[in-house]
């Protein structure tokens, strides 16, 4: 699915139902609360982006009616031709992943999305059954490799007896695996944060193309317009993902604030 993002743009909006939110867009905290926050989202995004990538923390907070509500935002995404990146961030045994990969992946299931966010520290290989379930529904997903968040890179940059990264064992095993594919970019890719320094993540001579889901921006402090330079020679695969800083403009000024924002990644991509 990854191959068609260039069709709709590299901006993803982040559907992130912080509490603070929520009560600055004069909703109640509450499953119907995230549900309206979502369904305004998907509705701006529509026609002007391509890609949403709703955080399931904020809808399993609420329990079951979190997730009816969620449901019902991936629902209407999907219906309106949006790309859903599910921002769920699983990682588990390779049995177990078969669960996440039927509640994710299966088309028609009630939380169909078209690619998922995965943790790879249970190891890579037990992640090919999901890479398996996505590529041959024609979805995706996004493994973390160097995140965008500060206490990451104490992990993440870690280097194994080989000289290489956690980070990097992590892209290379991705890039590999999509090679079995092949697809020229693949239907699987890795998480790098825009805060990220690519060559002390061990990141900085990569040569694989492959899908990159880029957090970091806006809220966290990266600059949408300095993509390519931050990315290098991947930015070719990137998608620049933004919650808060498109999100705080509001249930009123959001579709502006995402028209703005995905003709800076276009200018930038
Ligand atoms: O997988 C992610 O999307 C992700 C990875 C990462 O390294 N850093 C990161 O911030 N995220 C998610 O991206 C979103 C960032 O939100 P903002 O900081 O508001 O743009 C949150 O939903 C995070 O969970």
């Amino acid at each position: 699915m990854l191959g068609v993002f260039d069709d709709v743009g590299r901006l993803c909006v982040g559907i992130d139902p912080h509490e603070s939110l929520l009560t600055a867009w004069g909703l109640p905290v509450d499953a119907s609360g995230v549900r309206d926050f979502g369904l305004r989202v998907v509705e701006a995004t529509a026609g002007v982006a391509g890609i949403v990538k709703p955080q399931v923390a904020f809808f399993e907070r609420f329990g079951s009616a979190g997730f009816a509500a969620l449901e019902d935002v991936l629902a209407a995404a999907r219906s309106a031709g949006l790309l859903v990146i599910g921002d769920v961030k699983r990682g588990e045994i390779g049995s177990s992943m078969a669960g996440y990969a039927a509640a994710w992946l299966t088309v028609g299931a009630p939380l169909e999305v078209d690619a998922l966010t995965l943790n790879p520290y249970l190891g890579v290989d037990d992640l090919h059954d999901t890479f398996a379930a996505a590529s041959s529904a024609g979805k995706g997903a996004f493994v973390l490799a160097a995140t965008s968040n500060p206490a990451g890179a104490r992990v993440q940059s870690t280097r194994s007896p080989d000289g290489r990264t956690l980070a990097r064992t992590v892209l290379d095993d991705v890039a590999s695996w999509n090679r079995g594919t092949g697809d020229a970019l693949g239907p699987i890719g890795v998480v790098i944060g825009a805060t990220v320094d690519l060559a002390s993540a061990g990141l900085g001579d990569v040569t694989a193309a492959l899908p990159v889901l880029a957090p970091g921006f806006g809220h966290q402090g990266a600059h949408t317009g300095e993509a390519r330079q931050i990315y290098g020679n991947l930015s070719g695969g990137v998608i620049v993902s933004e919650s808060r800083s498109l999100l705080l403009a509001g249930p009123d000024g959001i579709e502006h604030a995402i028209v703005e924002r995905a003709a800076e990644v276009r200018g930038a991509l």
